[in-house]
């Protein structure tokens, strides 16, 4: 029967994106940037879903993020060249340096990935309250946002059944993806096999997917402007200035 879940949908449709890209000359003009942050309590596997992401592999040794940590990947969408930047971050510590940083890290932001634990009651009862947290920094429903629910590769430690996660994300209108950042492949059904990074890659893919569309780079002659010169500006906001004072290396 064919999988017809989003993120084998995701897989396939860049799969044959890239195939078609492979036939053309493409001119990159600008690389947009997208800029996605990952929150959750501490210890759900934040850093290790970014790290995944961003380097291919599980991380060797993990600490406790301190501040924040900011990753980034160039990846190719419909021929065009994106840049997606992640930031997890630990978001406690003295109160007058929570508030300056949580300011900075909710700022220019085009999509949420809120984490819990599968193994980890607590961390799924949190939720709400980094749900919460975002919509008093205005990233509400408008923003992308999905959930993660992480671990999966613990499968005999599970607390939070896939039914109920289910029916919390479809009360927040986000989707639901479960998966291990240790094992990509051990999603849901206990069967591991090594680890690639597919599925952690297709849920982050997702979402950059779902940014690109709602964003179009609008091509646009200025009124009078000179003959052959085309400008790119982009669709609603954009991540330009706000990328760059946001911390990423090169955003
Ligand atoms: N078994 C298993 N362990 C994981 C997985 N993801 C992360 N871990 C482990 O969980 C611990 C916490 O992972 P982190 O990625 O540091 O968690 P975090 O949410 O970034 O934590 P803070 O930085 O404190 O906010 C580490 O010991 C990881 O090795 C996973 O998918 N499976």
């Amino acid at each position: 029967m064919e999988d017809t879940s989003p993120v084998t949908q995701a897989r396939v449709g860049e799969q044959k994106r890239a195939a078609a890209c492979r036939g053309h000359d493409v001119k990159v003009m600008m690389t947009r940037i997208f800029k996605i942050i990952v929150i959750g309590d501490s210890g759900v596997g934040k850093t290790c879903l970014t790290y995944r992401f961003s380097a291919g592999r599980f991380p060797e040794k993990t600490e406790a993020t301190i501040g924040v940590d900011f990753r980034e990947r160039l990846v190719e969408i419909d021929c065009e060249k994106i840049k997606v930047c992640t930031a997890d971050s630990l978001l406690t510590g003295q109160e007058r340096f929570r508030k300056s940083m949580v300011q900075h890290y909710y700022r220019n932001v085009h999509a949420v990935v809120f984490v819990y634990d599968v193994t980890n009651a607590s961390s799924f009862r949190s939720l709400p309250a980094w749900i919460e947290e975002c919509k008093q920094h205005a990233l509400g429903t408008e923003v992308p946002r999905i959930l993660v629910g992480n671990k999966c590769d613990l499968q005999d430690s599970v607390q939070v059944g896939t039914d109920v996660a289910q029916q919390f994300a479809d009360s927040h209108s986000m989707p639901l993806f479960e998966t291990s950042a240790k094992n990509p492949n051990s999603q849901g059904d206990g069967s591991c096999d090594g680890g690639n990074s597919d599925h952690v890659e297709a849920i982050f893919m997702t979402v950059a997917h779902k940014l690109k569309s709602q964003k179009p780079l609008v091509l646009s002659q200025p009124p009078g402007g000179s003959e052959g010169t085309v400008h790119l500006s982009r669709g609603r906001d954009d991540g330009g200035d706000g990328a760059r004072s946001w911390g990423c290396s090169s955003c």
